[in-house]
């Protein structure tokens, strides 16, 4: 983009003059334009008494070098003539004019063109050769000190090996951003760690990851049965395993992996396993085998639990009379199971309550929060997505807030699949100061997430841990609640009992009979668990469309855009990306009136429903009264939270989003990778979240997605109406699926033998 805001790109620029090619030199004057990622830069030269304008791609480019280029002359539709660089050499300034020309230029701090004049009166031509080899010498020149000599010298010589570096980088196509990246970390020594074993940049650079590192490792002839490559391959076998959701891998699963990626033919891979044990990249516990930060987050967190299980001593005639006390106030009566939840959670220090929808989980943290509310204890709620903290908050009417922010992170974005996560305040050293801690929508809690949380956690604080296991496992790796309830060592009360009436809502109804793998009649009368027999993807499509727009809105009294679309996978002919071309056609056409922007393969347009994708702690956003005037501001837009956009402002390259509760929030077109359409979204993005009514395809899929529990938590996602579209064969088939994914955690086995069970 040129400072007009331009775009200008070789496809505008490409009308050829002539065909013939040119050389030019001189000296770059004036950077216009510079793209630090892909090196794409437009700047002033004086070639000839004219000034020419050139573009191209350059590795490193500054305001003064001297170039020496080659290319054409092209047509632009504003600027007219440019010249496009093919290929170019930066030559290190020789003769005096040339050194004057580029110390005087301003790249080097502290010279300005008096004391560069100065300098090379002083030493001519010499200049450049005295700097670097014998750089006291400018000392001689009045008004330089030794020190600023010094400083003169380093910054001219580390120019130059940073614009070497970059140029050998750049022939092993690592983007201009990667590779000061790179050279920051290592300086010099770049160029022995590239020759011997890239596979340390996917160590130590972040967003290099094993492929890159392979691919530079393939350029600079590395054998592939190297060393380095084995052990760097075996570590990002195990990094995926960790982003599908692992804790570890069997030995077995891992060599299989490893050879498939890496493609050798080695016998024994196991025994670079064991030097990655060697070296603590690794840990291998009964043939398993870990990234050494997941087990060490197992252990960890496993410990802390086992020391958080204490019982306290409690005045059972005491506790039996407030409870009394607030089941009259709230004019329910708590039945066994759910008293002895309420009751566990006063005696002890670890207390976990799971159920389904309907068995009163919510009555129960009411009832808790009452309770220590009597004995004056200071009580914090958290839960793991925005949404759901949200939804705590109005059911309870307490604050609650995320996990992230109880823990006061400290960062702009979570890395869902780093593993590292954020840095939080909150931590062993500033612990929460609380008695009492209650997180709802514990299955989506990962083992990052758990253990953060943990660290935070100061033995005497009650933590109460409340969720339905039978939902899909958390997003990230561990299946942290399933794990506590399976070691058996700590205090768990199952809720079965349904307390809503079947006949007000056959969700609940169908939802536990879905959960417990039995067959679920389909009710032509019923009034909130509909049936919509389609053959086709067409035909669920176009059934789809009708019922979001036309039928279902009116239904439950609902916008349009709450009632949601999800369905289990991203691709396919039912899959998110799909659903949400078509539902954007149709919900939000092309007008002349509204503003697009197209990004990656999405085309965003205003009127359309997004979701941010990522937890994002430093966004702005704000919230305005009737007249525009901005009257709150806040920070932070979660994972899941969906809203309109409002506005596209091409001149700021802006999108302005309207959240729930008027929050406006505006991403920079680069953030825009952040957001996603959501007219559709996969079921999983959909935990924790609630809504009027939603609309699930019925339509086969991939076995493993296709299960019991995908469907149970779709269909627990409703609160007036649940439609289903499409084939019953798929329905039965997902109720009769009880296969979850596989997943390998073991926070259960740490559990039992921290206690040495
Ligand atoms: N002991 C009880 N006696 C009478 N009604 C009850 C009892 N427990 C819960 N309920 C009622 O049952 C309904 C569901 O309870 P609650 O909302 O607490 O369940 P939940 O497990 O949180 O459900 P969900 O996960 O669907 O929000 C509510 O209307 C609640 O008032």
């Amino acid at each position: 983009m040129d400072e007009y805001g331009n775009i200008i790109d070789d496809s505008q620029a490409s009308e050829v003059f002539g065909d013939s090619v040119h050389e030019i030199e001189g000296f770059v004057e004036h950077i216009i334009y510079r793209n630090e990622d892909n090196g794409y830069t437009v700047f002033n030269t004086m070639f000839k008494d004219r000034e020419v304008t050139c573009i191209g791609t350059f590795s490193y480019l500054n305001e003064g070098e001297y170039i020496v280029a080659q290319g054409s002359y092209v047509k632009h539709p504003v600027y007219w003539k440019q010249f496009k660089i093919t290929s170019y050499a930066l030559k290190t300034p020789e003769d005096e004019k040339a050194v004057l020309k580029y110390l005087g230029s301003g790249a080097i701090r502290g010279i300005g063109e008096k004391t560069a004049q100065n300098i090379v009166n002083y030493f001519g031509a010499d200049t450049f050769r005295i700097i670097e080899e014998e750089p006291e010498r400018l000392a001689e020149i009045k008004g330089i000190s030794m020190k600023k000599a010094m400083d003169i010298a380093d910054q001219l010589i580390g120019r130059k090996d940073m614009r070497n570096a970059m140029m050998f980088l750049q022939k092993y196509g690592i983007s201009m951003n990667m590779s000061s990246k790179i050279y920051e970390k290592y300086g010099e020594g770049i160029y022995a760690i590239i020759q011997e074993n890239p596979y340390r940049l996917a160590d130590d650079i972040g967003g290099i990851g094993f492929k890159m590192a392979d691919d530079i490792a393939q350029r600079v002839g590395i054998r592939s049965d190297s060393d380095y490559r084995i052990r760097s391959g075996i570590l990002y076998v195990l990094l995926n395993a960790t982003a599908a959701g692992h804790t570890f891998l069997p030995m077995e699963d891992l060599v299989e992996a490893a050879k498939a990626l890496l493609l050798v033919d080695i016998d024994d891979i196991s025994h670079y396993v064991t030097d990655l044990a060697l070296e603590k990249k690794v840990v291998i516990k009964n043939n398993n085998i870990y990234a050494s930060s997941y087990y060490y987050m197992e252990l960890k967190a496993a410990a802390k639990l086992v020391q958080l299980d204490i019982e306290y001593g409690i005045d059972d005639a005491a506790v039996k009379q407030a409870l009394e006390s607030i089941e009259k106030s709230e004019g329910i009566t708590l039945d066994d199971m759910q008293r002895e939840a309420v009751i566990g959670a006063i005696r002890n220090g670890l207390m976990i309550i799971t159920g389904g929808p309907g068995t009163g989980k919510t009555t129960i943290i009411n009832t808790i929060i009452r309770y220590f509310e009597m004995e004056g204890m200071d009580i914090r709620l958290a839960a793991p997505t925005g949404r759901a903290a949200k939804r705590m908050s109005e059911t309870t009417g307490y604050e609650a807030q995320t996990v992230h922010r109880l823990l006061e992170v400290n960062g702009g974005m979570d890395d869902e699949h780093s593993g590292a996560g954020s840095h939080f305040e909150r931590n062993e050293m500033n612990p929460l100061e609380t008695d009492v801690i209650i997180v709802d929508e514990m299955s989506m809690v990962d083992i990052n997430l758990i253990n953060a949380l943990l660290a935070a956690v100061v033995d005497g604080t009650r933590l109460i841990l409340v969720g339905d296991v039978d939902q899909l496992p958390s997003v990230g790796p561990g299946n942290v609640l399933r794990d506590m309830i399976n070691s058996e060592c700590f205090n768990v009360v199952k809720l079965t009992r349904i307390f809503r009436q079947s006949d007000e809502s056959e969700i609940i109804t169908n939802a536990h009979a879905i959960n417990r793998g039995e067959d679920v009649a389909l009710n032509k009368y019923s009034r909130d668990f509909l049936f919509i027999h389609r053959d086709t993807p067409e035909a669920i499509i176009a059934a789809l469309c009708t019922v979001v727009r036309d039928k279902l809105p009116r239904y439950v009294d609902a916008d349009v855009s709450e009632i949601q679309v999800m369905t289990p996978m991203r691709k396919g002919v039912v899959g998110v990306e799909k659903l949400n071309q078509t539902l954007q056609t149709y919900l939000n056409p092309p007008e002349a009136s509204k503003l697009e922007k197209e990004f990656g393969q999405v085309t965003f347009r205003v009127g359309d429903k997004v979701m941010q994708i990522r937890n994002n702690y430093q966004i702005e956003w704000e919230r305005r009264s009737r007249y525009g005037i901005v009257n709150e501001t806040g920070m932070g837009v979660f994972n899941g939270d969906t809203g309109i956009i409002e506005e596209i402002r091409p001149y700021t390259e802006e999108v302005v989003v309207r959240f729930d509760d008027d929050r406006y929030v505006k991403y920079g077109y680069k953030q825009l990778e952040e957001l996603e359409l959501a007219y559709a979204i996969t079921v999983h993005k959909s935990q924790g979240s609630e809504y009027p009514a939603v609309i699930i395809p019925m339509f086969p899929g991939p076995r493993m997605l296709m299960t019991r529990n995908l469907l149970y938590t779709a269909v627990t996602r409703a609160r007036k109406c649940v439609c289903l579209i499409g084939r019953e064969d798929c329905f039965r088939e997902m109720i009769a699926n009880g296969n979850e994914q596989k997943r390998y955690s073991s926070l259960d086995v740490r559990i039992k033998e921290v206690r040495g069970d």
